[in-house]
């Protein structure tokens, strides 16, 4: 009596062999189906005790988009060596910036010509010059070698070292799959000599089938969750974007409600309320991204008076100002905000929402641009967690209570308080966490109780706390990143990204 199977167990079985073991694809290619239908009908035969299964995982090595574009216009330190030589650097040391200039790098790529040069002994850098070593041949490159051959899809010629390096580069990606074989077991035998015949199963539910009444009849296939499938991968909103909106959650359940306001402001609001001084150095052209589009004109007059007033004077009996100039055209000048506490001073001004009566909580988590140097921790622009809470009676207690109770949600418990200066704030902290992965402490934001100064030109008579995070930072935290450049800019992380949850 023959027994009937589905029609792709009975194509696999009759393909199978007790003695030669044939791969997933093997077996596809030999019975013309679909791999994952495939592992379906081998899931389900192995179920059965028909099939054995062996596992093996497999790794296979391709290049990057940025490996294939050295491996075509030659790696960026072989084309310094080249331009340095050229430049007669074999004999005497060459200017770094000629000879920059003469190879043609740009952007990225100079940074990462630098950091291979001296590792591969193409020569030394110092001192605002290169040289080339004589004896150095980049026709035997072992890196470049090894992405012809990674090309070439002959990965298993390259050593380990040399690939772990490109890996590393990100020039080469490794993935690794499960590659199943397959053989016929005792019983699988016994029952192919018995006779098998395939049954007609259906995989899905047609209009078809349902209005002729025919899947009464029909046999279904069974779901295979564990079956191979092809990976997928969608838009997502940006990990950035989904910790903000975490942060921005955890805030509004911790009692706070959101501000809102303009990314280009008037210095007034970025700073002189702020009780900076107009020459402190962070308000020159260095940090500042200014705009060249006209002043703000409406600014709200008694307090830009009471501003400068206190720039002059300071406040109280025994108040003193700054001696130093103000002048109420450069607080009307737009730039590009530093921070987001120019929002701050908008809502406590009574600006954005109109007067506000203790006890309130702000927050934002809003982007700001500084004119920083790029590096690992640092980008042109942010996000700030930025917050502040006004009541009566407030001590620094309830500062580092708040930040306890905010990280605590992110499951940073170890957070580490420096004493700091703000022209606005006092006192004043630095918060510090530590690096899951390197174990270095690493600030991630800054705070205090805001000055008389700050406080009595906008007409609030009690305390104020406040303070601006960085989200990166915490992110960092959170994720163990090392270089912010791999979440986001031109280098950044696809896989990573694409593979970080955001859990809540
Ligand atoms: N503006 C500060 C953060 C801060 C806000 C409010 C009070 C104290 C500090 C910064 O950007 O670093």
């Amino acid at each position: 009596m023959s027994t009937r199977l589905p029609d792709a167990q009975v194509a696999v079985l009759e393909t199978a062999s007790a003695t030669d073991a044939l791969t997933i694809d093997e077996l596809a290619d030999a019975t013309g189906r679909k791999p994952e239908t495939v592992t379906g009908a081998v899931f389900d035969l192995r179920d059965a005790g028909l099939v054995a299964i062996e596992e093996q995982e497999e790794s296979t090595a391709s290049l990057t988009d940025e490996g294939e574009t050295y491996r075509e216009a030659a790696l960026p330190e072989v084309r310094l060596y080249e331009a340095a030589r050229d430049a007669g650097a074999a004999d005497d040391p060459a200017p770094m910036g000629q000879v920059i200039g003469a190879s043609g790098l740009e952007g990225p790529e100079v940074d990462i010509a630098l950091s291979n040069y001296a590792r591969k002994g193409y020569g030394d850098i110092g001192g605002g010059e290169i040289t080339a070593a004589a004896d150095a041949d980049p026709e035997s490159d072992a890196e470049a070698a090894a992405l012809d051959a990674v090309a070439a899809g002959d990965a298993e010629s390259v050593d380990g070292d040399t690939l772990d390096q490109l890996e590393s580069r990100g020039l080469v990606a490794i993935s690794e799959r499960t590659v199943r074989s397959v053989t016929l077991t005792d019983d699988g035998v016994t029952l192919l000599m018995e006779g098998v015949e395939a049954a007609q199963t259906v995989d899905r539910l047609t209009p078809e089938l349902l209005t002729s009444g025919e899947w009464r009849d029909v046999e279904f296939t069974e779901y295979n969750v564990e079956a191979d499938a092809d990976e997928a991968s969608g838009g997502k909103v940006h990990i950035l974007r989904q910790t903000a909106d975490r942060v921005k959650d955890t805030l509004v359940g911790m009692g706070f409600e959101e501000m809102e306001g303009p990314h280009a402001d008037a210095d007034f609001w970025i700073n002189d309320c702020l009780f900076m001084p107009q020459d402190h150095p962070a308000r020159t052209h260095w940090d500042r991204f200014a705009l060249d589009v006209p002043p703000i004109h409406d600014l709200p007059e008694d307090l830009v008076d009471r501003v400068e007033d206190a720039h002059r004077n300071g406040v109280g009996d025994d108040g003193d100002g700054y001696h130093s100039p103000w002048s109420e055209e450069f607080a009307r000048a737009v730039a590009l905000r530093g921070h987001t506490t120019s929002l701050s001073m908008r809502y406590l001004s009574g600006e954005a929402v109109g007067d506000l009566e203790p006890p309130q909580r702000y927050f934002s988590v809003e982007k700001v641009y500084r004119n920083d140097t790029l590096d690992p921790t640092h980008l042109l622009e942010f996000f700030q967690i930025e917050g502040w809470v006004m009541a009566e009676d407030l001590s620094v207690r309830d500062l580092m209570g708040t930040f306890e109770e905010f990280y605590r949600q992110f499951g940073i418990t170890d957070v580490q308080f420096k004493p700091h200066y703000n022209p606005y704030t006092e006192p004043s902290f630095e918060l510090f966490g530590r690096h899951p992965e390197t174990g270095e402490l690493i600030e991630i934001g800054n705070s205090g109780m805001f000055r008389p100064e700050v406080l009595e030109p906008l007409g609030i008579d009690c305390d104020v706390m406040a303070w601006g995070l960085a989200l990166e930072r915490l992110l960092m935290l959170m994720y163990g990143f090392e270089d912010i450049r791999d979440v986001h800019g031109t280098l950044c992380d696809l896989e990573l990204l694409r593979e970080t949850e955001v859990l809540y």
